[in-house]
């Protein structure tokens, strides 16, 4: 029997109730806002106990018409008749539990790796329980943290079968946004449920925690239909308004670009000490403000009041990452664009897994590097990079590498260098604007993270009122738009601010394209943007 509604399940711990809170009671407020389905665990109560406790539990579900699970114990499952049993890896073994259970009773079992899903499958189990995808504070949860990304690596192991997934561990209504669309995996396979437990148990009122949850999974479902097959497209409107083509690309730019002084958005960047002074003064140049601020106690604050985040690894150091794991965290709260530059990730085990910690913890709208950052991030080793730099001539088939890229991260893409190519894991982008200067000053490629900063932030702001109250969406807004504008606008500058004549080299150049990012005219862009979709 598989025809359980696994989206919202709850997991029962007693320990958890806030004081005074009756279980019962806090059961009943869970089912009247949306639990679909419930596991009664116990980890440390006697046999006769648990029964009259799983016994009870399972006429308040009944009247909600939603199934019971028991937790490990097959004999208490046997004892009040209930769904069925969720079994961790150290349990009965699946083929046993069937042998003792009715015939069509589920059952479901707790898997870390692989592995584990593979063998679940062959085994028999009708779903699996993923985790702990976050760090969790339920004492009864001991599974090693996996991290959001490695769930869809799970999740693909699940293709082609009807056993289905629910992840667990740390879920909240703060993270399961990012939980539900970095989770999904690279063949378009995503989570049948998510399980929840001091989100739901320790609330005072259980009944608005499961219905605030319950809203923000019918909002990513509205988004991503379900089951999901293979659409993958991830944030572009051209989709929507008619075909992508450099023309209707060109619109958008020139709108962004329209929009931008008058909004004159606030752009957080926790970036390096490099280019922390020209970064803030690209920003102004080009209509927007900048608040440079890297303090972990102050990001939520700046997360409600920015219109986009930009987090720049370039200098880390450890007193940074507290401050970039939250400002990302909130940023994603609070449905602002996060644009991350993962500076020179190949040179260090202790940047990569920095890195790594940080998409783990926050979805971000648009990752952009040069050839050798992402080839690091990718994990392969067609490019090399030397510290911050690329070496070589980049990718033998860019076009593929970035939308391939674009696809595992769920986000927009940008790879840098000559041409520069952006996806958003459906289409390609190349730009052919720029000028070899760029590559003569320090941090062209971390303002460029700058300016793909602020025109996200414009794009959110330019969101259709339907997107703007849809629950679905981290980051609202034309993102890939966002970041073509962001592009276009840098490099079509450096080929104007070359043709200056107070610019005689590097120096004066730094200076001449701040000038001319100031005076740049949509127009400009316009007439010399060099856009071909690939
Ligand atoms: N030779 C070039 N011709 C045209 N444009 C260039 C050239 N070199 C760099 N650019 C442009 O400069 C911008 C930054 O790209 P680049 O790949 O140099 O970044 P980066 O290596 O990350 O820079 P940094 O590490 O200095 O911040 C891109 O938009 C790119 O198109
Ligand atoms: C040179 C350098 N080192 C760390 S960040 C940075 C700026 C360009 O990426």
């Amino acid at each position: 029997m598989n025809d359980i509604d696994y989206s919202l399940y709850l997991v029962t711990g007693r320990e958890l109730l806030p004081s005074g809170k009756d279980y019962f009671e806090s059961l009943e407020e869970s089912l009247q806002g949306g639990v679909t389905v419930v596991q009664i665990r116990e980890k440390n109560t006697d046999t006769g106990e648990f029964i009259k406790i799983a016994r009870a539990s399972k006429v308040i579900c009944d009247i909600y018409n939603v199934p019971l699970l028991i937790n490990d114990r097959v004999d208490v499952a046997l004892a009040i008749n209930a769904h069925g049993v969720h079994l961790g890896q150290d349990d009965m073994p699946i083929a046993q539990a069937r042998k003792m259970l009715p015939k069509d009773a589920v059952i479901g079992v707790s898997c870390n790796n692989v592995g584990h899903v593979k063998a679940a499958v062959k085994e028999g189990a009708d779903y699996v329980g993923i985790g702990a995808v976050w760090g969790t504070k339920s004492k009864s949860l001991t599974s090693p943290i996996i991290g959001v990304r490695r769930v869809g690596v799970m999740l693909e192991a699940l293709d082609g079968t009807n056993v289905k997934a629910v992840a667990i561990g740390g879920i909240k209504s703060t993270n399961l946004l990012r939980t539900l669309h970095g989770t999904v995996s690279s063949t378009g396979h995503a989570l049948d449920g998510i399980a929840v437990i001091s989100e739901i148990v320790a609330s005072a009122e259980p009944r608005r925690a499961t219905e605030t949850l319950a809203n923000i999974l019918s909002g990513f479902r509205a988004d991503f239909p379900h089951p999901p097959g293979l659409d993958t497209r991830l944030t572009s409107d051209l989709y929507v308004t008619g075909d992508l083509s450099p023309e209707t690309v060109l619109e958008g730019v020139v709108q962004l670009m329209e929009t931008i002084r008058g909004l004159n958005p606030l752009v957080h960047q926790i970036t390096n000490t490099v280019v922390a002074t020209q970064s803030a003064n690209i920003t102004l140049a080009l209509g927007a403000s900048p608040i440079m601020a890297t303090e972990s106690r102050e990001m939520e604050d700046l997360a409600k009041i920015s219109g986009a985040l930009l987090v720049n690894i370039g200098t880390l150091r450890g007193e940074c990452f507290d401050g970039m794991k939250k400002g990302g965290f909130f940023a994603n709260q609070f449905r602002k664009p996060i644009v991350f530059d993962p500076v020179g990730v190949g040179a260090s085990a202790f940047r990569q897994e920095t890195v790594n910690e940080l998409l783990n913890t926050w979805q971000a709208s648009v990752i952009k590097g040069n050839a050798g950052e992402l080839a690091a991030l990718a994990g392969t080793k067609e490019v090399e990079a030397k510290g911050v730099d690329s070496v070589g001539s980049g990718f033998k088939d860019p076009v593929s590498f970035v939308k391939a890229l674009a696809k595992r991260e769920r986000c927009v893409v940008v790879l840098t260098g000559t041409t520069d190519y952006i996806s958003d894991g459906v289409s390609v982008v190349s730009l052919k604007n720029g000028d070899a200067m760029l590559g003569q000053i320090t941090g062209s490629g971390c303002v460029l993270g700058s300016c793909i900063a602020a025109f996200c932030a414009t794009a959110a702001h330019l969101a259709s009122d339907e997107e703007k109250n849809s629950d679905g969406k981290l980051a609202k807004g034309d993102m890939f738009l966002g970041a073509i504008a962001g592009v276009l606008v840098l490099t079509v500058a450096a080929e104007l601010a070359v043709q200056r004549e107070d610019v005689k080299g590097p120096g004066t150049f730094l200076s001449g394209l701040i000038d001319t990012l100031w005076a740049l005219r949509s127009d400009d862009v316009q007439n010399l943007a060099k856009v071909s979709i690939e």
